[in-house]
């Protein structure tokens, strides 16, 4: 990559990691040799901050007499590619943020710009202890290998405390050495040990074809189970063959565990990972052998399509139509439409992956602007599960409980023969609601308007809005009647409750956020569920995707009805695609899997799709009324939310906001109303839509209106939010 020296400029641009509208000009000191995409320090007030040397100036041109000098360069550090530049400048257009918030978070890793610590793990290799002891015995069986061991990963390995490691490095058995990266071990691109069926080998040539030269998005849509990983996996052997770097996005953490352990089955190496779970000193690490070349393959979360790749060839974005990949803090982007860009920009190829892809990548296939490629059976032997619906009208639950006899009977089935079953409610917590039986008092939030969810688990209610809690308390704070307090609905907690009092015997697991103090321990739990460690599961949308338990014959969707009474363009697509994936865990390798969906709706189009598995005659409907109704992908959505401590000032601010939006033809300004949920934290909400037909700039026009709309001031604040996912 060429990088022109601005050694003959006096002065460089320079983009700060703050929320200003452009980069500021500084002075280069004399002798100094300045590339845009080095880190810099400088002044600003009175203060030293680090930035980057942008590409393009600010265009203002100031009295250079007034300019102040940079103050040093962090020449260790590899600096930024160009791409990311403009990716930077291209993503902060996008999505109306500034730029020096999307560097931000391209430089969320303050550990890279400090010298790299060296890291010590351990290796068999010393003598025998002098005392052996069953734990000591079973970590050297454990590191018999002779591989050096992270001393945490031997101890789980072993599974004894840290302790016992420490003890036989003091013996001298366990010798101490620098730990590699795993970017340093090398992959096998060979694909000896794969071997793929007739219909993924077809695919994986027509992939490679897709992904060989140059920007192309492939929309890879196969069945679940039909073995897409190893389709692409293919794809990420070319791009790696050629030298360069592939990045695999997952919309969730959870998912990073299972999918790492399928890489370095295929690659015989581990890719680098990147999410919110990792050490910040990892972190570092990662970002910097990222940005030096040196990380040839990174699965992350959707802030790694952040990293400053130099040269990547090739980005596939896993479960594409997840929710997951929309980001709604700071920066709010949606990171599968952000691939599509660096894809575009970076000339590099984009695999889009899923069983239910999203109606934008569906519409985009039959524009043309996609290619399509279709598994539509499931890898070796395994069938898709037979799906039927519960009629909750004609065969209710007991008094009290929530398990329809049907989904009973199915589950001791289930159990007799030996399988797993699971059970998914999209609901945390014990109870969604508490009230007073004597008087009808309702724990809501102070702060929210939102009910207070019983979390039996923790012992007491939590809004699951801004996480304030109260133990629960013995009598009604209302009325101080003794044992009034009645839990309405079910969570997950409530659920499991029902089946431990039904099935005593059988081995259960929440999987659910609150159960799990972190990615360790959910990628724990994924694997005794493997394993076959439970007989019965039951979670929230985090055991909905991507999963493989090999055991699982029996999905049991508690409330089906959940998503589709949600005001919400996507509620029916949501729906659609939560419970065809979580009814998709079942009947994977050789078991017949079956899918059991309570409702009361029985006839609904969403349900009726599901049990038919009529997914075309679902996709069909729903375009046509997003196409009629002018919805995305048809129109483009701009959110923009306004809120306050005082719900006045809230309202009159929206209002005034509303009123400055300019007469624009094929652009729609509707509201403001107030926010389906009110008040959030304290904070009076109020919603404006900007509805505009495809071809409308929509940034541009909102750029314009909000440039002369009042500005937000005392404690208002005002939120845009392009190609909204979340409306409450
Ligand atoms: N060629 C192959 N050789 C061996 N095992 C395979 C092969 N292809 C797929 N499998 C196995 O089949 C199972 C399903 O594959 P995979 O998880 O890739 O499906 P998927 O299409 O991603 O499904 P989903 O969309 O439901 O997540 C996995 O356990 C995988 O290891
Ligand atoms: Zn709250």
């Amino acid at each position: 990559m060429s990088r022109e020296a601005l050694t003959s400029a006096k002065t460089v641009p320079v983009l700060l990691p703050l929320a200003l509208p452009a980069p500021y000009d500084y002075l280069v000191p004399e002798g100094k040799e300045l590339h845009p995409g080095d880190f810099v320090v400088v002044p600003l007030g009175p203060a030293l901050r680090m930035g980057v040397v942008w590409h393009e100036s600010s265009g203002k041109s100031v009295d250079p007499a007034k300019l102040r000098a940079i103050e040093s360069h962090f020449d260790d550090v590899p600096p930024l590619p160009e791409i990311s530049l403009k990716f930077c400048d291209w993503v902060a257009n996008y999505t109306l943020t500034p730029p020096g918030m999307v560097l931000r978070m391209m430089m969320s890793a303050s550990k890279a710009f400090e010298p790299p610590a060296i890291r010590f793990g351990v290796r068999a290799g010393g003598p025998e202890p002098e005392r052996m002891t069953s734990a000591r015995a079973r970590v050297l069986e454990a590191a018999s290998s002779g591989m050096i061991f992270k001393k945490s990963e031997l101890a789980e390995m072993a599974g004894v405390s840290g302790g016992v490691i420490d003890g036989l490095v003091n013996t001298g058995t366990l010798l101490q050495e620098v730990l590699p990266d795993p970017w340093e071990a090398s992959f096998d691109l060979t694909g000896e040990n794969v071997e793929l069926s007739d219909l993924q080998s077809g695919a994986a040539k027509e992939l490679c074809a897709n992904t060989e030269n140059g920007f192309v998005v492939t929309l890879l849509d196969g069945v679940t189970g039909s073995g897409k990983t190893e389709v692409y996996f293919e794809a990420i052997a070319q791009a790696l063959k050629t030298g360069g770097q592939a990045l695999v996005l997952m919309p969730e953490i959870a998912l990073t565990g299972q999918f790492i352990d399928r890489c370095e089955r295929r690659f015989g190496a581990k890719p680098a990972e990147w999410h919110s779970g990792m050490t910040s000193n990892m972190r570092g690490r990662v970002w910097r052998a990222v940005a030096n070349g040196q990380a040839k393959f990174v699965v992350g979360a959707r802030s790694a399509l952040f990293l400053p790749f130099p040269d990547l060839r090739l980005i596939v974005v896993d479960e594409e139509h997840d929710q997951g990949y929309k980001q709604e803090d700071r920066v709010t982007y949606q990171a599968r439409d952000m691939a599509v860009l660096r894809g575009n920009l970076g000339k590099c190829p984009v695999v889009l992956s899923s069983a239910t892809p999203s109606i934008e990548s569906i519409v985009n296939v039959e524009a043309g602007r996609y290619r399509h490629i279709k598994l539509e059976s499931r890898y070796a032997q395994a069938t898709l599960p037979e799906i039927e619906a519960i009629d909750m009208r004609k065969s209710p639950p007991e008094r009290g409980r929530w398990l329809a006899p049907p989904l009973v009977n199915a589950i001791e089935e289930t159990l007799e023969d030996g399988q797993q079953a699971l059970l998914f409610l999209n609901r945390r917590g014990y109870a969604p609601l508490t009230l007073c039986r004597n008087c009808g008092y309702r724990f809501e939030c102070p702060n929210c308007s939102a009910w207070l969810v019983e979390h039996r688990f923790r012992r007491r209610l939590e809004c699951h809005h801004c996480g304030t809690f109260l133990p629960v308390p013995d009598e009604c704070p209302q009325c101080g009647a003794e044992d009034s307090l009645t839990p309405c609905g079910p969570g997950v907690e409530r659920i499991d409750e029902e089946i431990a009092e039904r099935f005593p015997e059988a081995r259960r697991i929440i999987l659910s956020s609150d159960q799990l103090t972190g990615i360790e321990e959910l990628r724990r739990t994924l694997r005794e569920i493997e394993a076959g460690e439970a007989d019965i599961i039951i979670g929230t949308q985090l055991v909905a995707k991507g999963h493989h338990f090999p055991g699982l014959a029996l999905v049991g969707v508690v409330d089906g009805d959940l998503g589709l009474t949600q005001a919400d363009p996507r509620a029916a697509e949501r729906t659609f695609q939560l419970l065809s994936q979580v009814t998709g865990r079942a009947g994977r390798e050789a078991i017949k899997g079956k899918g059991l969906i309570q409702t009361y709706m029985p006839e609904h189009p969403v349900i009726q799709a599901l049990v038919e598995s009529d997914r075309d005659a679902f996709l069909a409907r729903e375009i046509e009324s997003r196409r009629d109704a002018e919805m995305p992908p048809f129109g483009r959505l701009a959110s923009i939310l306004v809120s306050s401590s005082l719900r006045d000032r809230a309202e009159t601010f929206a209002r005034d906001v509303a009123r400055a939006a300019p007469p624009a033809n094929k652009i729609e300004v509707l509201g403001p109303a107030e926010a389906p949920l009110a008040v959030i934290r304290g904070r009076y909400r109020y919603r404006l839509l900007v509805k505009a037909a495809r071809e409308a700039d929509l940034q541009n026009y909102i750029r314009l209106w909000l440039q002369n709309a009042p500005k937000p001031r005392a404690d208002l604040r005002l939120v845009v939010d392009i190609d909204p996912y979340s409306f409450l």
